[in-house]
């Protein structure tokens, strides 16, 4: 499975405001370029704190760039959601894209059961937290080759954490947005002595901000 991480930050590396609210950071080129990225993926990821604050469909993508590459269909949209907090109403259950729940053994029975009732499939992995390396290798098995991971910070740290990306592509917006509490790209409880290599593949300016892309050095 290959892993992009792709996220739009300000100057100083915020996601959101403080308060958590869905902020836009990118501009129309930025996002017509989340489409293509979107557009190439099997699935789209993001965490239940993003669902919770922006109550995301995860449908919009260029639909001539997936007939481009000759690929069929509506990209997944995939939650990690480790104790069934998403709501049953939430955008992500309408429309046609598969949806995939990711949670842990947390969520009672009966909740999973609803979340089968709306459309999801319910992959367990974890006892407390969902357990992203067996929860993206059943998403592979269920023919998912290409996984795009739109956040937030602490999914994103998650991921790098686990080892799980390959590549990494940050637009960063022309505004600070502060606050000691406001999301980050990678939140979680941080790094110490050893940190996820980098390596920078590629410089675009894009609206009034800049695009940069790099490859993760994994480990093994
Ligand atoms: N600018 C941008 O590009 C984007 C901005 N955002 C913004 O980010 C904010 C939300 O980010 P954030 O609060 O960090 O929430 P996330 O979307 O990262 O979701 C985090 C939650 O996911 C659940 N989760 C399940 N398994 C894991 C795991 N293994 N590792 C980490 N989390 C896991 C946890 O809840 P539980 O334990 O209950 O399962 C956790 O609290 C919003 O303000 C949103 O607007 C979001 C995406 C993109
Ligand atoms: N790339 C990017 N730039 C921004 O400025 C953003 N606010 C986001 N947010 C992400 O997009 C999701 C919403 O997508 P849809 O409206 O459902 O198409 C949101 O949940 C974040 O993941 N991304």
């Amino acid at each position: 499975m290959h892993v992009l991480v792709n996220a739009a930050m300000s100057v100083d590396g915020k996601l959101a405001t403080y308060r958590r609210e869905q902020l836009r950071i990118s501009g129309d080129a930025d996002f017509a370029r989340v489409d293509r990225r979107r557009a190439e993926a099997d699935a789209v990821v993001v965490g239940v704190g993003t669902v919770l604050a922006d109550d995301p469909s995860l449908l919009r993508f260029d639909r001539e760039r997936r007939s481009e590459i000759e690929t069929t269909g509506v990209p997944a949209r995939v939650v990690a959601d480790s104790q069934g907090r998403t709501p049953l109403d939430a955008a992500l259950f309408s429309g046609d894209a598969p949806i995939y729940l990711l949670t842990s053994e947390a969520t009672p029975p009966e909740r999973r059961d609803a979340f089968r009732d709306a459309g999801a499939q319910v992959i367990v992995a974890g006892t407390d937290r969902v357990d992203l390396t067996d929860a993206f290798d059943t998403l592979e098995h269920e023919g998912i080759e290409r996984l795009l991971v739109e956040g937030g910070g602490e999914l994103i740290f998650s991921c790098f954490e686990a080892n799980l990306v390959d590549e990494l592509s940050v637009y960063i917006g022309s505004l600070i947005i502060g606050g000691r509490d406001a999301p980050t790209l990678a939140d979680g409880n941080g790094f110490l002595g050893s940190f996820p290599e980098l390596t920078l593949r590629r410089v675009e300016r894009l609206d009034d901000g800049v695009v940069l892309r790099w490859r993760v050095e994994n480990e093994g």
